[in-house]
């Protein structure tokens, strides 16, 4: 079996005494690096001021080394906050309004890419395997091949891919494009973003369709299709049940006094539509006059790329509206939205998602959004709460027994909240079931042996 090598901006190094389970990512990927023997290289996280970046840090763990690179000032500027999540990440996510576009960034984010290929490439043996991770690195391919690098390299998009009026606003979807045209397979996470590459690859000439999965360019035949990621839903539901009798979880179940709990989990981004929801929550107890006092809503949002201004400046609004509906609707003895800037653990999640009536998953678009599927594997099969999930999110292709609304649409997803509060239990354990014995089945490590196994065939 041929060793695999995978690349991504953010590397996840299992800790010696881990306390807590690393994401469904990392186990999925360290699963099959052990399986096969390889190397995990990315960003070490780290800036080396205006030096050149020391040599790659290595560590070894079995039979993976993980090779971390410092990145200087100026590159981790241009790089990752300028194009990757100034340009890139917004055009993704359908916001031509907020790309903000720089010569200088893309000229920075093209040199980063150069810079990881030239690191990898003295690491790498004829037969491995490489698997490129996210929008951070996708002219990687393009620059191993320029030195001269034939083994197969595949791509995976974890975030969604945009129709060609989107992407073609941007001054250099041209390159981008022609970017991923040199991997051997390029992997999306649902057919509605493999179907706006067709588009983009078709309308412009870059290359062109030979089949659903199949597509031609530069001479050559590269393959695509979409591999929804999953979570390690086995895992995650028993330690929903476990974490449910701890400590933190009880006291939370205290705190509630026999409210119904609502929770969202996001990191603080403007693509998780968190305003538009607190907007639905302000609309759903508004309505309810005979729900005051009776649910509170846990909104659980870590803090995310504050050197972003759009980021910092959400910081402010979210924080500002959580505070206003409050100072509105609450009472002395009632909170109605409990609004932590946090980033809580894995295993507490569990609990709290299984202790919750309803999940609030209403991104404004999102690659698949992984939280949606922890909580449907997170319930009690005896007694599962309700998914309010966004249509623009991946999951919705998969979770269909979610109650799926338009985010945009503030009145109808407040209306989806009611819904679900009241929903009786034959019906919430029928949409349930049919939702985790999907999850059960598509899990992480499906995922990653279905893009495995065609990338090793492409
Ligand atoms: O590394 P950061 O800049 O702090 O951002 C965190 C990650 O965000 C994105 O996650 C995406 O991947 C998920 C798993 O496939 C998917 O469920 C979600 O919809 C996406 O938004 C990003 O793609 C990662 O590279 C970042 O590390
Ligand atoms: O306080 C938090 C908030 C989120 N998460 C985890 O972060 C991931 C978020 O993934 P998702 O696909 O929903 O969104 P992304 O942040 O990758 O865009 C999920 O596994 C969450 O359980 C976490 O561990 N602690």
């Amino acid at each position: 079996m041929s060793r695999l090598v995978i690349i991504s901006n953010r590397v996840t190094i299992p800790e010696k005494s881990a306390t807590a389970p690393a994401g469904g990512l990392a186990v999925a990927l360290q699963a099959a690096l052990e399986e096969r023997g390889g190397i995990w290289m990315g960003w070490s996280g780290k800036s080396s001021g205006a030096k050149e970046p020391a040599e790659l840090h290595l560590i070894e763990r079995g039979n993976i080394t993980y090779a971390l690179t410092d990145l200087t000032k100026t590159d981790v500027e241009e790089y990752y906050h300028g194009f990757a999540n100034r340009v890139l990440w917004p055009i993704c996510h359908y916001r031509l309004d907020l790309a903000e576009y720089a010569r200088k960034e893309m000229a920075g984010y093209f040199r980063v890419n150069r810079f990881f290929a030239h690191r990898l490439a003295p690491l790498l043996k004829p037969d491995d395997i490489i698997w490129v991770h996210d929008y951070h690195l996708i002219p990687l391919a393009a620059e191993l091949r320029r030195m001269g690098i034939k083994n197969r390299i595949g791509f995976f998009l974890h975030i969604p891919w945009p129709p060609a009026d989107v992407l073609f606003a941007m001054p250099v979807h041209e390159e981008i494009m022609r970017g991923l045209t040199h991997y051997d397979l390029v992997g999306f996470q649902t057919v509605h973003d493999l179907s706006n590459f067709r588009g983009c690859l078709e309308r412009e000439g870059f290359g062109s369709a030979v089949s659903d999965t199949v597509f031609s360019a530069n001479g050559a035949e590269f393959r695509g299709n979409f591999y929804s990621i999953g979570i390690e839903t086995a895992a995650f539901a028993e330690f929903a049940r476990k974490s449910a009798s701890g400590v933190l979880v009880k006291k939370a179940r205290q705190s509630l006094e026999g409210r119904d709990l609502i929770i969202g989990v996001d990191r603080l981004d403007y693509s998780k539509g968190i305003t538009q929801r607190i907007d639905a929550y302000e609309s759903f107890i508004t309505r309810n006059p005979e729900q005051h006092g009776k649910v509170t809503y846990l909104q659980i949002t870590p803090k995310s790329r504050s050197e972003v201004p759009e980021y910092e400046q959400m910081q402010r609004t979210v924080a500002e509206q959580a505070g206003r509906v409050n100072g509105a609707l609450g009472a002395v003895d009632w909170v109605p939205i409990r609004y932590i800037n946090k980033s809580i653990g894995r295993p507490i999640l569990a609990g709290l998602y299984r202790l919750a009536k309803i999940g609030l998953v209403t991104p404004l678009r999102d690659g698949m959004n992984l939280v949606a599927k922890e909580f449907v594997a997170a319930q009690d099969p005896e007694d599962p709460g309700v998914l309010v999930l966004s249509r623009f999110a991946g999951a919705a292709q998969e979770l269909k027994g979610a109650l799926l609304v338009n985010p945009y649409d503030i009145e109808g997803t407040g209306h989806a909240i009611a819904r679900g509060l009241t929903m009786g239990r034959e019906e919430r354990i029928q949409r349930w079931r049919g939702m985790m014995d999907h999850l059960l089945e598509h899990d992480v490590t499906r995922w990653c042996d279905d893009f495995l196994k065609d990338l090793t065939a492409a």
